[in-house]
């Protein structure tokens, strides 16, 4: 399978704490790799790292093949690389349809046609449309994002990631503020993700990583514990006494 996501003993340190040790990891097409460790244990510092937020101090990452360390945010994500956030990033006022169709154009380099009816675009309509309904937001195409339920809100910020058309989507703790209620739509759009990409999800809900992944990377104190198929990280002693004993 081709490894579409490589670490290479990625390192950082935030003065004298030393948060990234040495991380070295592959994604492929298709892999659903959990990234799993108790708070402090570096993940979101290494995702922002993958992501290009922040610099690791030695190490590389490679994107397709291509070495991708100091390319800039923008630039990863036209080569393939697509995240979600934590705290949601998105514009409050726009309705639904009209974003993802904002994030189309992006991709497409229109974004000096903003001002144009998305009309003029009719196969850039469809994708948005045919994305609205991928992820159950049809009903809210003309809702403003302000107005939508958390959970419906964590739907539109993968919208728009998958608008990217990415090889490589980053999902930064896609549950947490979610009401339990409203967890199994975004557990179905998770479900619907395309198969071929290579997802990396950081997750403190222990149900959604042993249902979602194929692969579970546990990290503490900034170093990879443990890594493999969700049974061997289940059974695994070193696991149970850093994690998920607690
Ligand atoms: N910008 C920063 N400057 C200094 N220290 C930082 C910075 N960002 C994170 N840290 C520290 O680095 C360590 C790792 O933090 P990080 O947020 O990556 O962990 P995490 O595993 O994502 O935790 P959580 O599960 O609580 O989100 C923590 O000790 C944190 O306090």
């Amino acid at each position: 399978m081709t490894v579409l996501l490589e670490l290479r003993s990625l390192d950082k340190r935030f003065g004298g704490l030393h948060v990234t040790r040495g991380v070295s990891l592959e994604l492929a097409a298709g892999d659903r790799v959990a990234l799993i460790g108790p708070n402090g244990a570096g993940k979101s510092t290494l995702v922002n790292q993958i992501g290009g937020v922040l610099q690791p101090d030695a190490g590389s990452i490679h994107l397709r093949g291509v070495d991708v360390t100091r390319m800039p945010q923008p630039k990863r994500a036209r080569a393939g690389l697509a995240r979600t956030f934590q705290i949601t990033t998105l514009a409050p006022q726009l309705p639904v349809q009209r974003q993802v169709e904002l994030a189309l154009l992006e991709r497409e380099g229109l974004t000096h046609c903003v001002w144009r009816s998305i009309d003029a675009y009719p196969a850039l309509q469809a994708e948005a449309q045919e994305l609205l309904v991928r992820l159950g937001l049809r009903e809210h195409a003309a809702t403003a994002t302000e107005d939508l339920a958390y959970g419906e809100q964590r739907l539109v910020e993968m919208a728009l990631a998958l608008a990217l058309k990415p090889k490589v989507l980053l999902l930064d703790e896609p549950m947490a503020g979610v009401p339990k209620g409203d967890g199994a739509r975004l557990l179905a759009a998770l479900d619907a993700l395309p198969r071929d990409l290579a997802v990396l999800i950081i997750e403190h809900d222990m149900d959604l990583v042993f249902r979602l992944a194929t692969r579970i990377v546990v990290l503490a104190e900034g170093a990879v514990l443990a890594a493999g198929d969700p049974d061997t990280i289940r059974r695994d002693p070193k696991v149970r006494t850093a994690y998920l004993g607690h």
